[in-house]
């Protein structure tokens, strides 16, 4: 479930004409615009919110605002928030993110952060973000995002945030940097002057210098004390003796006159504020459901015109909040005076928030209300919706808030506790919560569904769920397996999900398919793999998740390239691009099959679709920000380097693509380590090589399997390269027998990729040992397989002994046509080296992949039609100022200085 944006919170407080002027301070914030970040620490009621809600509505340009609150200690939401806010001043910003972040598999904090970065640094004006209320954040999730945010801050931006206490932020390096301007208690002070201009001017008091002083005195220039004691002078006879009468340090300050200002009120207004207390927002409509009252509406807006501390929330003052600090006092003497009568109050909050479609609003009031049974009943209506999604730890934090007793009266919620448990790898945990929703199925079997109360019996509140739990549980207890490296038990508890889940549960069914389908990969069954995962496609096709869809798409393609089926991996890629694009826009997973594309094209030979395909996955990945993509993508590239004969370019995109290597279910993440070694190979650095070798700790005598295999074919190449160095007998008859077994377990499990390869191997062993009419059986087998599907680069990768070999295979009239076409690649390559701008597919020399976005390569292709600046800005819709900063950012990425350069240079790079 994405994070549903409420506007309210993105409000800034508009200036009120009634306020003082504080020049000074407005002058200090402006200078601060010079650095990151300005902090605003002062205890509550420092006059801190409408310093800086002033200060922005008097900037050039508006600033983003937002005011935080204690659910935004989920990660997920305060991130969905940041963007939120963000978008309200530069609306091009932020799409991707928010896809992402509502997304099934969420990418990590910091890989959506990177991606809005980016997108922050093609903004071409200055960005001013203010966190209003930080110190309610106490998840070092959030201070960590932030910190990453802070560090890599583009110049452009600068962020501005208010809070009660010291954020945990790396001030202390920010101040050593000067990058941090600070306002604090000190600054915010009332000086004597602006205290007598508020008392006199805004609250309209007659009172006396030494009064005034006296008041700026005790309150020590906090203003909310300033305005409290204005508020309980009013109409007062013996204002200096009421001044006399209050001391003492702040909390007591704001007791004490809240209960004056309370006791100063109609009993309307003060039963009003008591029950409305409870609430964190206030509408009109929201509060007589509350208070029973009816006009709240206009009571509220009475208030706010009366300075009570009401904050309006939006320029319709429909929405409203108390200030913090009268809200505290007011909750408290709600709760001194009427105990009970506050559940009642949250009891109605919640049924007014659920009659009006808000369901977080709803559990959270139920929660407060110690409505339990009520809470739980919406928490299990909500949950599967947010599992799976960023909003999964929202649902944790409503299970953790639960009494125990209820949520295990609950199957369908402690299975749910059980999927949100996973995250946390403690899987004791998870299985105590399995077992109690089992408890009750085997309940449900002697006595049939019962709706009970939780003390006595099972509660159930969503049937269909219920009906689901069944398979539920064997999904729970097939992820237990999987997470556990057991892949019978993964089998066998998925196979059971299939047979109990109802058939038309689309989704639970498309999830269990897909855990089946990554069990028999594992196992190397890969056509029992490609069966699951179609299964599984069309579960989600059906249940309308596009992107789970997308995503299993990608993986049947996978699979068929690990059989040697590159032409049906081809139109399997091209058929989940149909299903991506005819989304609109560019969507999870599509970067990922872009990058499978450019692998096929360069395993066909053609490296510049391949590079094509790569530059348009870039644009994709960033967009969305996966580091699996941006692993994948490196490792591309990494390949299309080695088949440029640039070695050392492709070991340095190796050691990139494990910077962003992420622990993957999918197993086909080929170790980068074993792809470096085949590069060491060519290289001829055999001790490295052998180093690996010896790390990993293979050995030609291992058992073979599936998972390993890619590195046993490198282990293979190692040997062979030692018995070409030593000559010794042993190397050459350890590298043959492994290739043998390899073979025999790459044949049974129909994975023709590895076939091709190891046959090849197979070839340039025999070739070493001088007996090249041995090699060409193997090379014929080779040759046969590949042809129909291909392959080039398997072979040409090979270098100089398979020309030697192909020479000799067409010289014995073995698939000659073929191995001819083999050989001119080869020839072509040789050529490629003497003079490079002959090889058809050779990429320009300074071929830096460089990532225009969609709008820049829009925008590029309108510079190359001879459109000028203002005529592109028209074409596309785009501020003329917004054009220009465009080609900026288009010139710097293509490192040329004008347009008639940026064209030639993406003709030479293909990008027109
Ligand atoms: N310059 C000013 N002129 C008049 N009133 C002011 C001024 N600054 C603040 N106030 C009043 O003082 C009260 C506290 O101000 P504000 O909400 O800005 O404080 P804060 O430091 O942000 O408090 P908190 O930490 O509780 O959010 C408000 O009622 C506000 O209207």
């Amino acid at each position: 479930m994405a994070t549903p944006i409420l506007a309210t919170k993105l409000y800034a407080p508009p200036p009120r004409p009634e306020v003082v002027p504080r020049a000074r301070l407005t002058e200090r914030l402006n200078e601060g615009l010079d650095r990151r970040l300005t902090l605003v620490c002062a205890p509550a009621g420092f006059g801190k919110t409408t310093l800086i809600g002033g200060w922005v509505a008097g900037l050039p340009r508006p600033a983003g605002w937002l005011s935080l609150d204690e659910a935004d200690n989920d990660p997920a939401r305060f991130l969905a928030y940041l963007v939120a806010a963000l978008r309200t001043v530069a609306a091009d910003i932020g799409e991707g993110v928010l896809g992402a972040l509502g997304s099934p598999q969420p990418p990590p904090t910091e890989a959506i952060l990177t991606v809005l970065l980016n997108e922050i640094t093609t903004v071409e004006d200055d960005l001013i973000l203010v966190l209003d209320d930080y110190h309610v954040i106490d998840t070092g999730a959030v201070d960590d995002a932030l910190a990453f945010l802070i560090e890599h801050l583009p110049p452009r931006m600068h962020l501005v945030i208010a809070t009660r206490e010291d954020p945990n932020l790396p001030l202390a390096r920010l101040r050593a940097r000067g990058q941090l301007l600070e306002v604090r208690a000190a600054d915010l002070r009332f000086t004597p002057s602006e205290a007598a201009e508020f008392l006199k001017g805004v609250m309209g008091l007659s009172l006396s210098e030494e009064d005034i002083a006296a008041l700026e005195s005790c309150t020590e220039g906090w203003i909310a004390g300033l305005q409290l004691a204005a508020l309980s002078m009013r109409g007062r006879e013996d204002v200096a003796g009421f001044i006399r009468a209050f001391a003492g340090d702040n909390r007591y300050i704001v007791d004490y006159l809240v209960e004056e200002v309370l006791g100063r009120q109609p009993e309307r207004v003060r039963g009003f504020l008591l029950k409305t207390s409870i609430l964190e927002r206030l509408s009109g409509p929201l509060c007589d459901a509350v208070t029973g009252q009816q006009r709240s509406s206009a009571l509220l807006e009475a208030l706010e015109r009366g300075n009570l501390f009401v904050v309006p929330l939006d320029d319709r003052r429909r929405w409203f909040r108390y200030h913090h600090l009268f809200a505290d006092v007011l909750r408290a003497r709600m709760m001194e005076e009427q105990p009970d009568r506050a559940s009642t109050l949250h009891r109605r909050a919640s049924e007014w928030y659920e009659r009006n479609g808000s369901p977080a609003d709803a559990i959270r009031h139920a929660l407060a209300a110690g409505d339990f049974g009520r809470a739980a009943d919406l928490v299990e209506l909500a949950a599967l919706e947010m599992l799976g999604s960023s909003s999964q730890e929202t649902l944790y934090r409503w299970l953790m808030t639960l009494p125990d007793e209820v949520v295990r009266a609950r199957p369908v919620l402690s299975a749910y506790y059980a999927f949100t448990l996973f995250g946390r790898g403690d899987f004791e945990a998870v299985d105590a919560r399995l077992r109690d929703a089992e408890r009750w199925l085997d309940t449900e079997a002697e006595t049939g569904v019962r709706r009970e109360a939780p003390s006595v019996g099972m509660v159930v509140v969503d049937e269909a769920a219920f009906g689901s739990l069944p398979g539920t549980i064997s999904i729970a207890r097939a992820y237990i397996a999987g997470a556990r490296g057991d892949v019978r038990g993964t089998v066998k508890h998925a196979r059971q999900a299939l047979e109990l889940l109802p058939e038309d549960d689309h989704l639970w069914r498309g999830a269990a398919a897909a855990l089946l389908g990554i069990a028999h990969w594992t196992d190397g069954d890969l056509e029992a793999a490609h069966r699951s995962f179609a299964e599984g496609v069309a579960h989600q096709q059906i249940a309308g998740h596009t992107r789970f869809q997308i995503a299993g798409t990608h993986i049947l393609a996978d699979i068929r390239i690990a059989q040697g089926r590159l032409h049906e991996a081809v139109r399997t890629y091209e058929q989940s691009l149909r299903v991506a694009t005819e989304q609109g826009e560019p969507v999870w997973g599509t970067a990922n099959l872009y990058v499978g594309l450019s692998e096929l094209h360069r395993e066909r030979g053609d490296l510049r679709a391949a590079k094509q395909h790569l530059l348009r996955s870039k644009e994709l990945g960033e967009h969305v920000g996966l580091p699996e993509t941006r692993y994948r993508w490196y490792v591309a590239l990494a390949r299309i380097k080695e088949a440029q004969g640039d070695l050392d370019g492709a070991l340095d995109l190796l050691d990139e693509a494990e910077i962003q290597y992420v622990e993957s279910p999918d197993p086909d993440v080929r170790p980068i380590a074993a792809l470096k070694t085949r590069v060491w190979v060519a290289q001829g650095r055999l001790a490295e090589a052998l180093g690996w070798a010896r790390e990993q700790g293979l050995s030609a005598h291992d058992d073979l399997s599936y998972l390993r295999e890619f590195e046993h074919i490198t282990l293979a190449r190692v040997l062979l390269a030692r018995y070409k160095s030593d000559r010794e007998e042993r190397s050459i008859h350890e590298a043959m027998g492994l290739l043998k077994r390899l073979l025999k377990a790459a044949e049974e499990g129909g994975r023709m990729g590895s076939v091709i390869e190891i046959l090849m191997l197979q070839a340039l062993a025999h070739e070493a040992q001088g007996d090249s009419p041995s090699a060409l059986a193997p090379l014929e087998r080779a040759l046969t397989l590949a042809e129909p599907e291909g392959y080039v680069r398997v072979f040409v990768d090979e270098g100089r002994p398979m020309a030697g070999l192909l020479s000799e295979a067409v010289a014995h009239g073995i698939m000659p046509d073929y191995a001819g076409r083999l050989l001119a690649v080869f020839e072509a390559e040789t050529h490629k080296s003497e003079d490079e701008s002959h090889l058809p597919n050779a990429l320009p020399a300074r071929s830096v992949i460089e990532p225009l976005s969609a709008r820049e390569l829009e925008i590029l292709r309108l510079i190359a039609q001879g459109l000028s600046n203002r005529q592109i800005g028209e074409r596309l819709f785009l501020a003329l100022s917004t054009v220009k900063g465009h080609n900026r950012i288009i010139f710097s990425k293509l490192m040329v200085g004008r347009r008639t350069e940026a064209v030639a240079r993406a003709r030479e790079l293909g990008l027109l």
